[in-house]
């Protein structure tokens, strides 16, 4: 399936629900009239785009009529369709010039921060790119072991701390290996919860220093997570968020579920924060990056011209013998670095040519080994980190201790040295991708911002 087609498939229900209410309130008016734009306001508001944004639309559908001497009600939807692209303007996509580009990702509870990390490695992977995870939110177990998970399905490598070890030195640690593996890209996942906004602050300038201390010049986004089923909430959100983070881009999640994704609008309008992907469903490749033109002719095009953009997107795919998520013509085979092959049921990459497919632990297997480790993590101090000295903490600094000494006094750089041999074999299932020739998800989309 083309891009295009998984975007409009994933906005169908905001689609119905936008579009299908329009349509209706302009074919039940023959005059255009103030009762029009009130009806076209409320369904709008209804839609999710929000109060502000939906009176702001209306007061330029009405200088445009004006304008152009419009007298039928039927002629307004093409009018809207151009003030909503008027609004979403311009897309940012991610910045990943300067590696290694740091990926901070906040956001709260079940927003699909974890899922968003496992698609956003799994999509630089296949774009060829050398990726680490820190697993920063060392505030549950359980979120340290559903995002290993994560990395192990998109073949990426993580580093890791015991629960209620320092975010702090898990970012250095994995900054530090991210350095001596010439890694392209980190993500950070954070415990970006909003319900005490003093410590969240405190923890993102924490890591936003360390990141200051040891990557400096590299490109850095902070992305929030939002669940687009939770409409003008989520707007809330970013507001809240905003005022904390300094936030460069909007991940919004679950618009595949939803009639709400009219809050994409309102968030472009009343916050001005871009959003950078979407999320259009629970497997590995359902997370988009988010294209405006794309997002708006997914809403207003009619059944006749979806059909005849997917037609066009099977002939590309047809004459360059992939699609955007690298698929070719038989539906099951992907071509990842040049090597074909298939996605298996946990969404694991396995090549045709390899004889047996990678293991993979089941998710439920995963959980039980991992709670016999949190058994043996939990003897270990809690706490224990002090920002620039301390080290116990970290399982990938245990060995480091031993020839640490030379360094005590070097306050942060006494973070790991042995941590990158580590975290290697803690990931030795991930076979390491070479750079892709052809130009990546990403750049295609939004014009040679990573870093091919
Ligand atoms: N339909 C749909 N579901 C999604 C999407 N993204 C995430 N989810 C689901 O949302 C649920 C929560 O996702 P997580 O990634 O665990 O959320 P989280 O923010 O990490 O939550 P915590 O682990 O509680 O911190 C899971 O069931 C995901 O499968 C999406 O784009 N579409």
């Amino acid at each position: 399936m083309g891009l295009f087609s998984k975007i409009a498939s994933g906005l169908r229900k905001t689609k119905d629900f936008l579009f299908g209410g329009i349509q209706r309130v302009l074919n039940s008016f023959t005059v255009i009239d103030e009762e029009l734009f009130d009806q076209l306001e409320e369904q709008m508001i209804m839609s999710d785009i929000g109060v502000e944004t939906s009176e702001e639309i209306c007061d330029r559908l009405r200088k445009k009529i004006k304008e152009r001497g419009i007298t039928d009600p039927k002629e307004i939807m093409g009018l809207i369709h151009e003030v909503i692209s008027e609004i979403m303007g311009d897309d940012t996509g991610l910045d990943l010039t300067v590696s290694p580009a740091v990926i901070m990702v906040i956001g709260v509870n079940g927003a699909g921060k974890t899922t968003t990390i496992g698609k956003m490695c799994h999509q630089f992977r296949q774009e060829g790119k050398k990726v680490l995870v820190a697993a920063a939110d060392t505030f549950r177990a359980a979120a340290i072991d559903q995002l290993e998970v994560w990395t192990q399905r998109a073949g990426v490598d993580i580093v890791k701390h015991a629960e209620g070890s320092d975010p702090g030195a898990v970012v250095y640690d994995a900054l530090e290996a991210a350095k001596a593996r010439e890694c392209d890209v980190v993500v950070i996942d954070t415990a970006g919860r909003l319900h005490n906004k003093k410590n969240l602050m405190e923890e993102l300038k924490k890591i936003n220093r360390i990141i200051d201390n040891k990557a400096g010049d590299c490109s850095r986004e902070v992305l929030l997570v939002l669940d687009a089923t939770t409409g003008q909430n989520a707007v809330n959100q970013a507001k809240l968020f905003s005022e904390t983070a300094p936030i460069t881009g909007i991940v919004l999640t679950k618009l595949d579920g939803t009639a709400k994704g009219g809050i994409v609008i309102s968030i472009k309008n009343e916050l001005g924060i871009p959003v950078k992907l979407i999320g259009v469903g629970e497997k590995i490749d359902d997370l988009q990056p988010f294209d405006s033109n794309m997002f708006v002719d997914a809403l207003f095009a009619t059944p006749e011209q979806i059909e005849q953009l997917e037609e066009t997107e099977e002939t590309e795919e047809e004459e360059y013998g992939y699609d955007d998520a690298g698929e070719t013509e038989d539906d099951n085979t992907v071509e990842v670095d040049g090597v074909k092959g298939y996605y298996n049921e946990y969404g694991a990459f396995v090549a045709y040519e390899d004889e047996e497919e990678p293991e993979y632990v089941e998710e439920e297997d995963y959980e039980e080994e991992s709670d016999g480790e949190e058994a043996e993590t939990d003897d270990e101090p809690e706490d224990t980190y002090d920002e620039d000295t301390e080290t116990e903490d970290s399982e990938l600094t245990e060995e480091s201790d031993e020839d640490s000494g030379e360094d005590d006094s070097d306050d942060e750089e006494a973070y790991d040295e042995a941590e990158d041999e580590e975290a290697e074999e803690e990931t030795e299932a991930a076979p390491e991708p070479e750079k892709k020739k052809k130009r990546g998800f990403f750049s295609r989309l939004f014009g040679g911002k990573d870093n091919d």
